[in-house]
C-alpha cells in the first residue's frame, strides 16, 4: 500500500542545507496501523508530508494507494488525496460551520449531490459518535469531539489511506484513549490503512500493529510493536520503550536498594501468565523481593517486566538465573553486589 524508497529531503541548500529525510525505506501493508516516533525534529512531519504530496522528495520514490508522488502531476495529485486523507493535532475545522457543514465540506468539493451528502455525512456522524452534536459549532465542542469531527471530514470521500499527525498529542490521557479506540475500530471496520507520527510511545502500544523509530532523518528501527517491546536495539528506541515499561523515577528507586541482586525480567505473551515468581522461591535456597512491575498490552500481545531483588550465596543466584533463562524468560543483570 505504501512503498517508500531511498527517500530523501532536503531543505536550503550549502551550508544551510538541512536534511530532514536521510535515505529512508518503508513498506506499509494495506489495512495496517503504522506508527512512526521520533522526538522533535526528527523529521516525522516532513515524512508525512511527502505521504500526501505536500512535500516532493529530494531524491527516491514514495509510492502510496497506487499513486508515484515524487511525480504526479496536479490532476493525479487532486485524485490521490481523495485516498489519502489526513487528521491534524489541532483538528484544522472551518469555525464557521457547523459539525454537519463541516463534515460535509469536502463532499461539496467533490461534487457530491445535496440528498447523498446528506446520506453520507448521518452515516459518518454515526461512525464517531457525535449523534446529538450534528447543529454544534466547534467552538461548542470539547477537544475529543473536534477531533471527532476531523475523523469523519477525513472519511468523508472514503479514503484507504489516513494519516495522522500527531492526532492525540492536544487531548486529556482518557480522550486520547477514546479517539485511539476509535481509530482502531474504523481500521477494522474499514480495513483502512492508519499511518500515524507521534512523540508518545502509549500511542504507539495502544493500536500500531509496527512502528519504525526515526532519528535525526533516519529510520533506525522498525518492527512489530511487541518485537520492539521485547527487544528494542538502539538506544533511542529503549528511550521510547522505557517511557511506558518503566513506572517514573524507577531509576532513583534502583538507586536506593541495598545489596543483592537486581534483575529485571520480560515476559512477552502467554508467558506473562506463568507463575514465575512462585517457582522460582520454592526451587532456590533465595529471598525474592519484588521491586517493580509492569504488564503493557499492546496489539501483538502483553508485555510484562518485573525488577526483583534476589538474596542469598552466589551459586543459588547465579542457579536461580539459569532457570530464568531455560524457562524462556528474558533476564537481564542490573546490578550484582
Ligand atoms: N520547510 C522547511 N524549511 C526548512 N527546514 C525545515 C522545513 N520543514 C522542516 N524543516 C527542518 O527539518 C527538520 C525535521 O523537521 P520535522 O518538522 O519534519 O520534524 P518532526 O519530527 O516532525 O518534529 P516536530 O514534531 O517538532 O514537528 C528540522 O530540523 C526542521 O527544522
Amino acid at each position: 500500500m505504501i512503498h517508500l524508497q531511498g527517500v530523501n529531503k532536503q531543505f536550503g541548500n550549502g551550508s544551510n542545507a538541512i536534511i530532514a529525510v536521510d535515505k529512508v525505506n518503508l513498506d506499509i501493508a494495506e489495512g495496517e496501523i503504522f506508527g512512526i516516533i521520533g522526538y522533535s525534529g526528527a523529521g516525522k512531519s516532513t515524512l508525512i508530508r511527502l505521504l500526501n504530496g505536500l512535500e516532493k522528495p529530494s531524491s527516491g520514490t514514495v509510492k502510496i494507494a497506487g499513486y508515484e508522488m515524487s511525480s504526479v502531476n496536479a490532476r493525479e495529485l487532486r485524485n490521490a488525496r481523495k485516498k489519502i486523507s489526513m487528521i491534524f493535532q489541532h483538528f484544522n475545522l472551518l469555525w464557521s460551520r457547523t459539525v454537519k457543514q463541516n463534515i460535509s465540506f469536502p463532499l461539496e468539493i467533490a461534487g457530491i449531490k445535496k440528498a447523498e451528502r446528506e446520506r453520507r455525512v448521518n452515516e459518518l456522524i454515526d461512525l464517531v459518535g457525535l449523534k446529538g452534536r450534528e447543529n454544534a459549532y466547534p467552538s461548542e465542542l470539547s477537544g475529543g469531539q473536534k477531533q471527532r469531527v476531523g475523523i469523519a471530514r477525513a472519511l468523508a470521500n472514503d479514503p484507504e489511506v489516513l494519516l495522522c499527525d500527531e492526532a492525540t498529542s492536544a487531548l486529556d490521557p482518557e480522550t486520547t484513549d477514546s479517539i485511539l479506540d476509535l481509530l482502531t475500530s474504523i481500521n477494522e471496520r474499514l480495513g483502512l490503512t492508519i499511518v500515524l507520527i507521534t512523540h508518545e510511545m502509549h500511542v504507539i502500544r495502544k493500536i500500531c500493529h509496527r512502528v519504525a523509530v526515526m532519528e535525526a532523518g533516519n529510520v533506525v528501527e522498525t518492527g512489530s510493536v511487541l518485537e520492539v517491546f521485547q527487544s528494542p536495539k538502539e538506544p533511542i528506541t529503549k528511550r521510547f520503550v522505557s517511557q511506558v515499561t518503566e513506572p517514573v523515577g524507577t531509576e532513583q528507586v534502583l538507586a536506593h536498594i541495598p545489596g543483592g541482586t537486581l534483575i529485571k525480567l520480560a515476559f512477552v505473551g502467554e508467558k506473562t501468565e506463568h507463575p514465575v515468581l512462585a517457582s522460582l522461591i520454592r526451587k532456590f535456597d533465595i529471598d525474592v523481593n519484588i521491586v517493580q512491575g509492569n504488564i503493557s498490552q499492546t496489539k501483538g500481545g502483553a508485555y510484562g517486566t518485573l525488577i526483583l531483588q534476589l538474596l542469598g550465596n552466589e551459586k543459588d543466584v547465579d542457579m536461580a538465573i539459569a532457570y530464568l533463562h531455560e524457562l524462556g524468560v528474558q533476564t537481564e543483570v542490573i546490578t550484582n553486589e
